[in-house]
Parts: C-alpha cells; structure tokens; sequence
C-alpha cells in the first residue's frame, strides 16, 4: 500500500489561516463569522477612505406607511445593468465601483475568503454614534433569489448585531393543540448576538433572510462611527 505524503505548507496568505465560526441556525440557515478578516491598520486605511469619498446620504423610507429619516448615512454601489434596489419605498441610485477603486479592493479580498461567491452590489452604511441603528429587518427583497448568501464587513466603532427568529405563522391546519406541543424540540437557540468588530466579516447563509429578522440596536456607548459594508448577489 503506498502511503500519500502530505507536506506541510507554508501559507502565505493571511485570509487562509484566519480563525472562521460557523453558528448553525437549524433548518437551512447559518452564519459564518471571521472576527479577524482584515488586518486592522488596513481596516483603518478603508474605514478613512469611505468616510471620506463616499457620496453618503441620510434619505428619507417609509415604515408602516409613515416616513422617516433612515436612522444612519447609507450608499450603494452596482454593476451596471442588474434590476434595481429599492427598499422601505426608496431607491437609491446605483453608483459604479470604478468610482471607488479601493471597493474593488475590498471585494476581492472578500471573494477570496469565500470561495464561489459573486457579489455584484454593495449596500453601504454608515452609523455616525450609538444614536444611529437599522431595525429589526430580513434582506429578503425578491431580487436576491430565496437563499442569498450576504456578507457584512465591519470598520471602525465596535456594535451589536443581533438575529432573532421570525414568530412561527399561526398553523392553518385546524387542530385546537396549543402550538407550544405540536412544536418539535430543538436545541437551537432563537437569538444571537455577534460583536462586530473592526475588521470582522458576517455571512448570513441559506434560508436566514426567509426565517430570521436582524438588526444594529442604538448604543449610548458607542460614540465613534462604524462603516458596514454589505456585499449582495443580485440574480
Ligand atoms: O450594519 C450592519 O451590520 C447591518 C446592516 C444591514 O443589516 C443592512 O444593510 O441590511
Ligand atoms: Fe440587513
């Protein structure tokens, strides 16, 4: 029998040797979390260059039907010619990554860490204290298809994101058992938490935008800005 040898390599690229969680959520949905996937003098490098030459802005969406003042700046970025974004009856206009060559940095340093994945969109945010947030919400706007895979690179101030299950829909099934018994167990937990810190990459996977909402709470500490920066596959 002949025994392969493997010869052990020296890796030279950081990404290949950087520590990566994967959170298993139950049926067909994950997170993968890379807490060091960017060097932190690079994310600082990254982190000035967006706040500064990025066109950010604070629009207007409309929530249960009143309009507010989206709580953090926000920007987006698209390969020409994909199906427009629009989202809480707003549509923000689709600016080309050659307009900001350091994104084309960043997103291949991310298809890199992620083997087969494409981005082609890019929603900016920018959280300027612990005053702004995003509320509670799924991604699951239909020009993603039914299982998009987004990854959420973090720059600067420190923030809670949080998963939370979508409430189980009322069975139509007629029976009068409470639901709590026709409920399987399961050893999932129903909430996560991630700290998302400067330099760390957040995949939600599978079906997590179909049967879990997330959400950046406000954060009376959290005085400095943090840029996030969500890479999408529009299909
Ligand atoms: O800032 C974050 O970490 C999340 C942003 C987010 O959920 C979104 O842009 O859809
Ligand atoms: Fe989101």
């Amino acid at each position: 029998m002949s025994v392969l040898k493997l010869k052990p390599v020296s890796v030279s690229n950081v990404n290949e040797t950087i520590k990566t969680e994967t959170v298993d959520l139950g049926n067909g949905s994950d997170v993968v979390f890379i807490q060091r996937f960017a060097p932190s003098d690079q994310s600082w490098n990254w982190f000035n260059y967006l706040d500064k030459h990025i066109p950010w802005t604070r629009p207007n969406i409309r929530v249960f039907g009143k309009s507010f003042l989206q709580p953090r700046d926000t920007c987006y970025v698209a390969t020409p010619g994909l199906t427009e974004l629009s989202y809480s009856g707003y549509q923000p206009h689709a600016y080309s990554w050659d307009d900001y060559p350091p994104l084309q940095q960043i997103l291949d340093a991310v298809h890199k860490a992620l083997p087969g994945s494409s981005f082609n969109s890019l929603l900016l945010n920018r959280y300027r204290g612990g005053n702004d947030y995003v509320g509670w919400h799924a991604d699951d706007e239909k020009l993603y298809g039914p299982t998009p895979e987004i990854a959420s690179l973090s720059f600067g101030c420190e923030r809670d994101f949080v998963l939370k299950k979508k409430p189980c829909k009322k069975s139509t099934d007629g029976s009068d058992e409470p639901a709590r018994k026709r409920i399987k167990k399961s050893s999932h937990a129903d909430q996560h938490t991630f700290r998302l810190k400067h330099g760390s990459l957040l995949v939600m996977r599978g079906f997590t935008q179909r049967d879990w909402i997330h959400s950046v709470p406000k954060r009376a500490k959290a005085e400095a800005t943090r840029i996030n920066l969500t890479f999408r596959r529009v299909l």
